[in-house]
């Protein structure tokens, strides 16, 4: 009897394996077999290989061509043309839940149903508008300031080594949650000697061990040596996170009684406010929790990296960073009071931030949808239902046929090159994706990014520590610094 299951189990196996590679709706896509047999595959290079899904998927390309199968439903683009076909607006296909997952308080980053994410997005859009960040652009020139008093005090004596990505994570997690809750976390003021607060080593925290919570055998076996170990577990920093923006609400429910509404000008105010549209109805506690822990995972670490990066570039090559601080020499005044309408003045400011938002990378994995009833259709390839199909900004952002010398930190090409060449490079430009799940805090993002660069390099010189290479990177949702740290050299000009 044991034998008859066993060889109908392999049987069934067999059948299955047949029918995934040879005979299912996406046999006729390129691409390795055993992708096309498992999803192990993908997890195999995501997880077991810690974050080097993305680049295997860029190899995957070289070999079978702009399209490519890498799991049993799953395939992925790589033609810069295909971008915004595959993330266009009034798509007929979600978010992947099983990449985003499906908590029970959905935000509106994970939120999968394309109805419930209209409406939650279109309330916050209100707060995230071009309009509603210049009205609010005080927010980010008083923590602006405070990083820059900050900095005079840690280099007054010549060049200083700070690790540029925790500060720009501290600058940016102490903007959002003034602009989210109305009062600031305080993370620059948690480490006296630099910008290491506890805040940050939580949210580093997370990223070091993102690989360990999605590997469900080092789970397993967390637990089990838990429980002969006998020891209480360990207590975790991310769950100092998690308090840290459950708190955030905490405080700013305890806050709202005392504040008349014309006061409350924060992201919480409006999505506890009833009639703000048709079909919004205001969050409960659990989902303001879950929305506020999203808006801040979402933006803390993504400016962190654009920014840290951005100036990394920036440090390394002496005659660009003359060039910044030239431009800004003219511009002494006002660059964090105006707003990002200002900014169209520093045409060679806006072309270093072009640059590391190419260069950086900092959201380029594959951010994956699943086809409607109809299928869809991407340039000539039609996918059908249920396929989960995606493509990184990589392809577009590093493209040789769209920028020259791609992996150079060139400003000039956005400013002293053929207008047609321009036209196509910021056609190619997606590093906060597109259509409707594009970035809802891109204002926001780019007000600070251009802040604080401005005030940085107007009043300081950047350098880099030893021989100057590039960034050690490892990818994860996001791109961020290997060991959670870029180092710089800064001193007073
Ligand atoms: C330079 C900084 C940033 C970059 C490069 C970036 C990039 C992106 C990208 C590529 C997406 C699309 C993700 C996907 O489709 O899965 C996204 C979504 C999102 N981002 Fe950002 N982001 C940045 C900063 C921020 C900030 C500061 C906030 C805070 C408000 C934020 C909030 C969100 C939210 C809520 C979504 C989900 C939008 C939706 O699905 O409707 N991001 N971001």
């Amino acid at each position: 009897m044991t034998s008859f299951i066993v060889l109908l189990t392999l049987a069934v196996g067999a059948l299955l394996a047949f029918w995934r590679v040879y005979l299912s709706p996406w046999a006729s896509f390129p691409g390795p077999k055993l992708g096309a047999l498992t999803s192990w595959y993908a997890w195999y290079w995501q997880v077991y290989k810690k974050g080097q899904l993305t680049s295997h998927l860029e190899d995957l390309h070289e070999v079978y061509g702009p399209v490519v199968r890498y799991g049993p439903k799953h395939i992925h683009f790589n033609d810069p043309a295909l971008y915004k076909e595959i993330y266009r607006w009034n798509p007929t296909y979600g978010k992947d839940p099983a990449f985003y997952g499906t908590p029970r308080y959905c935000s509106s980053f994970r939120e999968t149903s394309i109805e419930k994410h209209a409406t939650r997005r279109q309330v916050l859009s209100r707060m995230f508008s071009p309009t509603a960040v210049r009205q609010r652009m005080p927010i980010i020139a008083q923590h602006c300031d405070k990083m820059l008093q900050k900095l005079s005090g840690l280099t007054q004596a010549g060049y200083t080594k700070v690790n540029v990505f925790n500060l720009s994570r501290s600058v940016a997690a102490d903007v959002l949650s003034a602009y989210i809750s109305g009062a600031t976390f305080g993370c620059m003021d948690d480490d006296e000697k630099g910008f290491d607060g506890g805040f940050v080593r939580a949210i580093q925290h997370t990223s070091d061990t993102y690989f360990d919570d999605r590997n469900p055998f080092l789970v397993r076996w967390r637990s089990i040596k838990q429980r002969f170990s006998g020891h209480p577990p360990v207590m975790d920093e991310t769950l100092n996170e998690l308090i840290f923006s459950d708190g955030l609400v905490e405080d700013y429910l305890a806050r709202r009684e005392s504040l008349a509404e014309s006061e409350d000008q924060s992201v919480f105010s409006i999505l506890l406010r009833s009639g703000v549209t048709k079909n919004f109805n205001p969050l409960s506690k659990p989902e303001l929790i879950a929305e506020g822990r999203s808006l801040l995972a979402a933006g803390v670490n993504t400016v962190g990296f654009t920014l840290s990066a951005t100036l990394y570039y920036i440090a390394r090559d002496k005659n660009v960073q003359l060039n910044l601080q030239t431009e800004l020499d003219v511009y002494q005044t006002g660059i964090a009071g105006d707003g990002p309408k200002q900014f169209a003045d520093l045409p060679y400011l806006a072309a270093c931030i072009k640059e590391g938002y190419r260069l950086s990378g900092t959201v380029k994995c594959s951010l994956p949808r699943v086809a409607g009833k109809q299928g869809a259709r991407v340039g000539d390839y039609f996918v059908p239902e249920g396929t989960v199909f995606g493509m990184g900004s990589g392809a577009c952002h590093l493209s040789p046929g769209v920028f020259e010398k791609p992996l150079e930190f060139m400003p000039m090409r956005w400013i002293n090159n053929d207008p047609g060449k321009i036209q196509a490079m910021n056609a190619n430009l997606h590093p906060y994706s597109r259509g409707p799940r594009e970035c809802l805090g891109k204002e926001l993002a780019h007000a600070v990014i251009c802040v604080i660069i401005a005030g940085l390099l107007q009043k300081n010189t950047l350098a880099i520590p030893g021989t100057a290479k590039e960034i050690d990177r490892i990818s994860t949702f996001e791109t961020l610094p290997r060991e959670g740290r870029i180092d710089l050299l800064i001193r007073p000009r």
